[in-house]
Order: C-alpha cells, then sequence, then structure tokens
C-alpha cells in the first residue's frame, strides 16, 4: 500500500504548558511494497511519525492516505479494524506485551482479533511459529518460559499471523545477539520480497545499508532528507552536521581516503566497499 503524508504536524499536549511538537510539517510518500527505513536521533520523532500510519496517533493538522483510507484530525477511533489489520505494527520490544498462557494462543489473538476462525488462526499458528524460526512444540508453552529471543520471535509471528500488508517495524532487533539480529532482518527482506511494504524503524546503519531501498531522515519532528540509501550516505550537509551517521563500511571507505584511495560515492554496504578496493588495488 502506498502511504502519504501530507503537511502532518503532531503536538503532544496541545493547548497545555507541557506541549511538545512530535512531528512538523511532514510530507513524504512510502512507496508500495518497498522496504524503506526510517532513522533520526533519539528523540526526533520516529515513533510518532510511524503511529499515524495505523491511526495510533492522529495528526494534529494534516492528512496520512493509507491505500484508500484517509486519517485526519477527525478520524474517529471507530471502524479503524480493518485498517489495523492492514498494518501490522511490532513496538520496540514487543515481548513485553505477550500475555497469554501459551505461545499458540498469544498469536491466535491477533487474526481471532480480525475475525479468523479459531482453526483460521491456529493454521496461521503453526505456519508462522516455523517462519520466524522456532520449533512447532513450543506453540503449547508458557511464552514466559522462553528466552528473550524466543519471546521476541513469538511476538513478531503475532504480528504476521494476522497477514498484514504492511509491517512497521519499531527496532525490532534491538538487543538481540548478531546472528539472531540478521536472521529476523532476513525475514522481513523475505516477507517484502514476497509483497509487503516493510518500514523500519532503526539506528542501526549497517541494517539500513543492507536492507533498505529507501530512507528518511527525521530530525527534531521534521523530514530533512529522503531516498535511496547510497545517496542520502553520501549527503555532504548531513554528515557535516553529524545528523546521519554512517554504515561501518561508508565509515572504513573514507579513512581509506587518507590512505591514498579516493571513492566518487561512498560504498556502503561490505559487498560494494570489497569491490571498490579490488578495482582500485588493481587499477581498474
Ligand atoms: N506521549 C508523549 N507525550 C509527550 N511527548 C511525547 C510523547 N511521546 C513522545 N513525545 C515527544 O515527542 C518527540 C518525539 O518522540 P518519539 O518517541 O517519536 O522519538 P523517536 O525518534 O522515536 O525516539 P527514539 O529513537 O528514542 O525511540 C520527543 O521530544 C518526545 O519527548
Amino acid at each position: 500500500m502506498e502511504i502519504t503524508f501530507e503537511h502532518v504536524t503532531h503536538s503532544y499536549n496541545p493547548n497545555s504548558p507541557t506541549a511538545s511538537l512530535g512531528l512538523d510539517d511532514v510530507s513524504f510518500k512510502i512507496q508500495d511494497k518497498k522496504f524503506t527505513a526510517i532513522v533520526g536521533q533519539t528523540g526526533s520523532g520516529k515513533s510518532t511519525l510511524v503511529r499515524h500510519i495505523n491511526a495510533l496517533l492522529k495528526p494534529t493538522s494534516g492528512t496520512i492516505t493509507v491505500g484508500d483510507r484517509v486519517i485526519t484530525p477527525e478520524t474517529n477511533n471507530k471502524n479503524l479494524k480493518p485498517l489495523r489489520k492492514q498494518v501490522g505494527m511490532v513496538f520496540q520490544f514487543p515481548e513485553s506485551q505477550l500475555f497469554e498462557d501459551t505461545v499458540e494462543k498469544d498469536i491466535m489473538f491477533g487474526p481471532m482479533n480480525f475475525g479468523a476462525s479459531a482453526d483460521e488462526a491456529e493454521a496461521a499458528a503453526h505456519k508462522m511459529i516455523k517462519l520466524v524460526g522456532l520449533d512447532e512444540s513450543l506453540l503449547e508453552q508458557s511464552p514466559f518460559d522462553l528466552s528473550g529471543g524466543q519471546m521476541r520471535r513469538v511476538a513478531i509471528a503475532g504480528v504476521l499471523a494476522s497477514d498484514p500488508e504492511t509491517i512497521i517495524l519499531d527496532e525490532p532487533t534491538a538487543g538481540l545477539d548478531p546472528v539472531g539480529r540478521q536472521e529476523i532482518m532476513d525475514l522481513f527482506k523475505n516477507l517484502q520480497q514476497e509483497g509487503k511494504t516493510i518500514i523500519l524503524i532503526t539506528h542501526n546503519m549497517d541494517d539500513v545499508a543492507n536492507y533498505a531501498e529507501e530512507m528518511a531522515v527525521i530530525h527534531r519532528g521534521k523530514l530533512i532528507a529522503q531516498g535511496v540509501p547510497q545517496e542520502v550516505f553520501n549527503n555532504q550537509e548531513l554528515l557535516q552536521d553529524d545528523l546521519l551517521t554512517l554504515p561501518k563500511s561508508a565509515a572504513f571507505a573514507k579513512e581509506l581516503t587518507e590512505k591514498g584511495f579516493s571513492f566518487e560515492k561512498l560504498p556502503i554496504t561490505i559487498n560494494e566497499l570489497g569491490t571498490e578496493i579490488e578495482q582500485q588495488l588493481n587499477g581498474d
């Protein structure tokens, strides 16, 4: 689904002395079936931004269009189920939202809430537990007997079980070990290749470089850059003003420029870096 923000401003506690601006006149498009990363410093407004996509937050002014649904300041909370089914959200530390006494019931909760029969929801639980790399035997266990990484996967399976068209991931791999992180990121990439729209909030620039096709940079509630990662990570103004950190490969390439290498554009992945170095050593 294409998602369009038009002049979206969000003020927390408007008309009160504690009012704070979460988003400030943001306009941009998130393309259908693409993998888009949202980056920015802590407190820049990333979570505020994505919470408008399934109307968990309403704009103070402006509109958000999600497929054929338009969200405005007047949107009320009735009839949001179709939107919430279309747009699945994996929150930060989603395992904190597990609450049923078995893993199976936890994964079945979403689909049943959206109208699936118990049989359909059970079939979805069996499919999703395998998809997130866990053994089906865990379905009968209490989610609270699992490791942190397993709980995280169960929570993700619960969101996927409703088969949302768009999946929003708010730092889904925070606190996971590198192998677990890569497995989860590969899962999201596979889902995107199967036709889902993926929106990822992350502080990990290597994940952006390796997985995202588009990225948006938020700073103090404003959208300050958007484009393909290779272009955005080569935006000198953002780098000079410390509004963006570089992926490891690009940072390493930058250091190599002091050792006689030169790059027309900083390579952002290890593969690109390897190819560039090889060509330069061979004098190509
Ligand atoms: N419920 C709230 N009430 C008041 N202000 C809030 C609330 N939630 C967020 N804010 C403020 O809105 C701004 C944006 O916060 P937001 O959580 O969207 O940032 P973020 O980029 O997701 O941060 P992080 O990377 O730390 O998760 C911050 O100044 C924050 O203090």
